[in-house]
């Protein structure tokens, strides 16, 4: 029997920080009528909060070094002011939208990313998300809304990455629905060019991946997205795409598509 299609989104801090790109993101996801996930990030205004109330910003390779200071500021803006944002933008385009974190319902269980080279402080690696809790919301039509918050069923909150939680949530909804990914952000895709907006990169398989890193043509947040587009894949979502937030409107604008 053909699987059910399933849309995770995710938004990050761009967007949400833009009222008009993120109320016309709002009203055209709300538009679509299949089951649908939204996971949204926000450390851009994480970091803003934080500089207001002099607490130190640290990012190595796009994830925040988060202090027990910046785990608090952190649960603050994604779970409280932004998901709560987001959650009440929805009601108003008519989607029967919840906001979670991964604690609620124990949704999305995870552990400190483990000591290397670097100590990333409270930044939570997932180890299990629950899918049948999802499908259950999904079911009653409801759609759940992530922040990148998670826990370890511990009584400990954790900062996880919010393309991560996207691409977990993605992989562990794959075997009951044919899941679509899409990461969407201010620019058009992956760019050859950064100082070029049209240079659009509209197919990148793995070697390519390898390659465009090796010449830091990708940088900064890019890095983990891309990583996490390809952890989609290998756990079989079927299709992942990097876009501009209206693309969601009507999937026509060039964008990229990744492949292994
Ligand atoms: N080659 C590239 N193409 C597009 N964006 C890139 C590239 N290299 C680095 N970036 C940066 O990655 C950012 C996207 O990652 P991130 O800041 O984590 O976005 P988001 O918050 O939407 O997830 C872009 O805003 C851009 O500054
Ligand atoms: C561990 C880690 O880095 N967590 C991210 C979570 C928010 C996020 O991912 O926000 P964007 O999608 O807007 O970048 C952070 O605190 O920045």
């Amino acid at each position: 029997m053909e699987k059910q299609k399933l849309l995770v989104a995710k938004i990050g801090g761009n967007i949400i920080e833009d009222e008009v790109a993120l109320q016309s993101f709002l009203e055209n996801f709300s538009k679509i009528k299949e089951p649908k996930i939204l996971i949204h990030g926000g450390g851009k205004s994480a970091t803003q909060l934080a500089a207001k109330l002099g607490v130190k910003t640290e990012m190595i390779d796009g994830r925040r070094i988060t202090s027990a200071e910046n785990l608090d500021i952190v649960v603050m803006t994604y779970a409280g002011l932004l998901n709560k944002r987001i959650v009440s933008g929805l009601q108003k385009y008519n989607c029967n939208a919840m906001g979670l974190t991964g604690a609620d319902a124990n949704v999305i269980r995870a552990e400190k990313r483990p000591v290397q080279f670097i100590d990333y402080g409270y930044v939570g690696d997932v180890v299990e998300v629950n899918d049948t809790i999802i499908k259950g919301f999904l079911n009653q039509k409801i759609t759940p809304v992530f922040c990148a918050v998670t826990h370890d069923s511990n009584g400990q909150l954790f900062n996880t990455n919010a393309d991560t939680i996207a691409s977990e949530i993605a992989s562990a909804m794959s075997p009951h629905y044919e899941v679509s990914l899409f990461y969407c952000f201010e620019l058009k895709g992956v760019l050859e060019n950064i100082k070029d907006k049209d240079s659009v990169i509209e197919h990148i398989n793995l070697e390519k991946y390898n390659e465009l890193r090796d010449a830091q043509v990708i940088a900064d947040g890019m890095l983990p997205k891309l990583q996490n587009c390809f952890e989609a894949l290998q756990k079989k979502v079927s299709k992942v795409h990097i876009a501009n937030a209206d693309f969601i409107k009507d999937n026509t604008t060039k964008h990229t598509t990744l492949s292994l």
